[in-house]
């Protein structure tokens, strides 16, 4: 990979130009800052010329302002033409990088590196080229004036220099690893208050704010003592640079005094002398305090990096027929193996149910069919192409998926729907709303298909959500449609309704449900049972009545819920004529 230096210019390529000129501009005015100095020694010089000396000063300060507002302009607009790219290209990348990548970001740290890392460069860009230009050049500059005029007051002026280089290069000792952890506490804390805020309806609920504000409260007592920490190894070191930064006037002063008295130097020249020498290297400050920003900045370009990684090329190959087909997969995180050599085959136009007890690895599966994940060891292929190598077009519209967790973007819920399907028509929506068994509800709603649904519209229940998100999946007619726990809000009546119109609107769309419900399922034609991350049996439902005594016992258990469900009813009812 890249380092972040060189990811970052690659990054400001497009606006060289720009930031070229924006840097030229500013050593101008740099250059001009001399002018006006140069008008006070004339001033002390001739005092009987102020007024001309005076409007010269002011042109001379004029022309200053105005070239550092230009090259400002020249900075910013090529910084926020570098932000636009970068966001975009972050938010692109964000879509392409697979979840289990996704998946080990704290939802706080990603916004800290889409937010905060993204914003530094428009930092860096707009007003640190600027600045560092300026104060780099600045001392540069004024050291030339003062050697022209006096060699050796201006040696004087830079006597301090080497002591304040060794007292900052104390102060800097293990920077790079500070950053770091800095960075790192910034991340956990961000982690902290996002997680805090987003539980606190579960925190309400529990009565548990006060405990919860000392997982945060932890998070903030780590971040200050690692501040404070920094701040006390730092502070000597730094106070000691700063210190000698503004002490050439004890030198300059003295040596000053003796030199006009000994007609070396004329008060003028003293003065002027004074005036530029004593601030000589304080300039150099910034630059100190913009190095460390700019540390910053690398490292937020260096996790920034991940996303911007150029798509794979992908040849994206054409499956040749509509068979899925998992062989050998394992797949687990750290630590924990979820799946275990998991190989079967599912026809075109087949309605599949996949059970087994909670945990057993059905959604871990889903993710891996539908392309989302990649299996650790084995292949699961569609018409004999990876679908994990599949273009996420193509695989989009050849996968289709419902998970358990089911999002709504705010907008209105024609917009949410043709997510599936941008070019779908009204008369299409309704067909999806119908199978998924949304029409009633949806009709129900008084502006219908342009309800506002998500934050701060509309706040649909969790088994309308889920039919919203069938209905979703639905538009864009997947060749393979996985529905992970889709119809679990649903009672028995609807579910059933759903996957009789399901089978009637697209029967050539292969079926994969993931059920808890057996009821449900219990006319797939093929039911996988998972267990503990294994296939234990495959087959349909009176084979596995037969033949797989878990599959008896989940399904007996389930039954006789049902029974006394029935028998509480038939109960309550007599309760009641009695
Ligand atoms: N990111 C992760 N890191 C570690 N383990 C994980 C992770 N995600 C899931 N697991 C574990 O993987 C196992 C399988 O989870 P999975 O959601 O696939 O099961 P499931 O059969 O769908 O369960 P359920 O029926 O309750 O939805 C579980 O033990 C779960 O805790």
């Amino acid at each position: 990979m890249n380092s972040p230096s060189h990811l970052l210019l690659t990054l400001i390529a497009g606006q060289r130009a720009g930031l070229i000129a924006a840097m030229l501009l500013a050593a101008l005015s740099v250059i001009s800052e001399l002018l006006p100095w140069y008008l006070l020694w004339q001033a002390v010089q001739h005092p009987e010329n102020l007024l001309e000396l005076a409007a010269w000063l002011a042109l001379a300060l004029g022309v200053k302002y105005l070239l550092l507002a230009i090259a400002g302009w020249f900075s910013h607009r090529a910084a926020f033409r570098v932000l636009y790219d970068v966001r975009m290209a972050v938010a692109r990348g964000l879509t392409r990088l697979p979840l289990s990548q996704l998946s080990t970001y704290a939802s706080g740290s990603l916004r800290n590196i889409v937010i905060n890392d993204v914003e530094r460069l428009e930092g860096f860009i707009a007003h640190h080229t600027v600045d560092f230009t300026a104060a780099l050049l600045s001392p540069l500059v004024a050291a030339a004036f003062l050697f022209w005029s006096d060699w050796q007051m201006a040696l004087a002026a830079l006597a301090t220099v080497p002591l304040a280089l060794l007292a900052q290069k104390i102060a800097m000792r293990g920077m790079a690893e500070r950053v770091a952890e800095y960075n790192a506490a910034t991340s956990k804390l961000n982690a902290a208050i996002v997680e805090y805020v987003r539980g606190i309806p579960v925190m309400k609920a529990f009565c548990q704010s006060s405990r919860a504000f000392r997982l945060l409260n932890d998070s903030l007592e780590q971040y200050r003592a690692l501040i404070t920490r920094f701040t006390h190894s730092a502070v000597p070191g730094w106070s000691l640079f700063t210190v000698l930064l503004n002490a050439s006037i004890f030198i300059l002063l003295p040596l000053g005094i003796w030199r006009v008295s000994h007609g070396g130097l004329t008060v003028a020249q003293l003065i002027l002398i004074l005036l530029l020498g004593s601030g000589l290297i304080q300039p150099l400050l910034r630059v100190t305090f913009m190095a460390s920003l700019i540390r910053e900045m690398l490292a937020g370009v260096a996790r920034i990096a991940v996303f911007l990684q150029p798509a794979a090329s992908n040849d994206d190959p054409t499956p040749a027929d509509l068979r899925l087909q998992v062989s050998h997969v394992y797949f687990g995180y750290p630590g924990s193996p979820i799946l275990n050599d998991l190989s079967f085959t599912l026809s075109p136009g087949g309605f599949y149910a996949l059970v087994g007890p909670s945990g057993a690895g059905k959604s871990t599966l889903a993710w891996l069919m539908a392309g989302l994940l990649s299996p650790d060891k084995g292949e699961i292929t569609l018409g004999g192409v990876a679908v994990d190598r599949l273009s996420d077009a193509r695989r989009a519209q050849l996968l289709g998926m419902v998970s358990q967790e089911v999002f709504i973007f705010r907008g209105t819920l024609a917009e949410n729907l043709r997510l599936g399907c941008p070019s779908a028509s009204d008369e299409q929506i309704w067909q999806a709303l119908g199978v998924a068994q949304a029409q009633a509800f949806v009709a129900a709603l008084p502006q219908g298909l342009q309800t506002l649904v998500g934050e701060r519209g509309v706040s649909l229940s969790g088994g309308e959500r889920q039919r919203i998100a069938i209905a979703r999946a639905l538009l864009a007619q997947p060749t393979i449609l996985i529905l992970d726990e889709a119809t679990a809000f649903a009672d028995a009546l609807t579910e059933n309704a759903f996957y009789l119109a399901l089978r009637k609107t697209w029967p050539a769309m292969t079926v994969v449900a993931i059920a808890h419900r057996l009821f449900a399922v219990q006319h797939a034609e093929a039911i996988l049972l998972l267990d503990n991350g294994e296939l234990v049996a495959l087959g349909d439902h009176p084979a596995l009545l037969r033949d797989s005594p878990l599959y008896r016992d989940l399904w007996h258990s389930q039954f006789r819920l049902q029974q006394w469900h029935i028998r509480d009813q038939q109960q309550e009812a007599a309760g009641a004529r009695a």
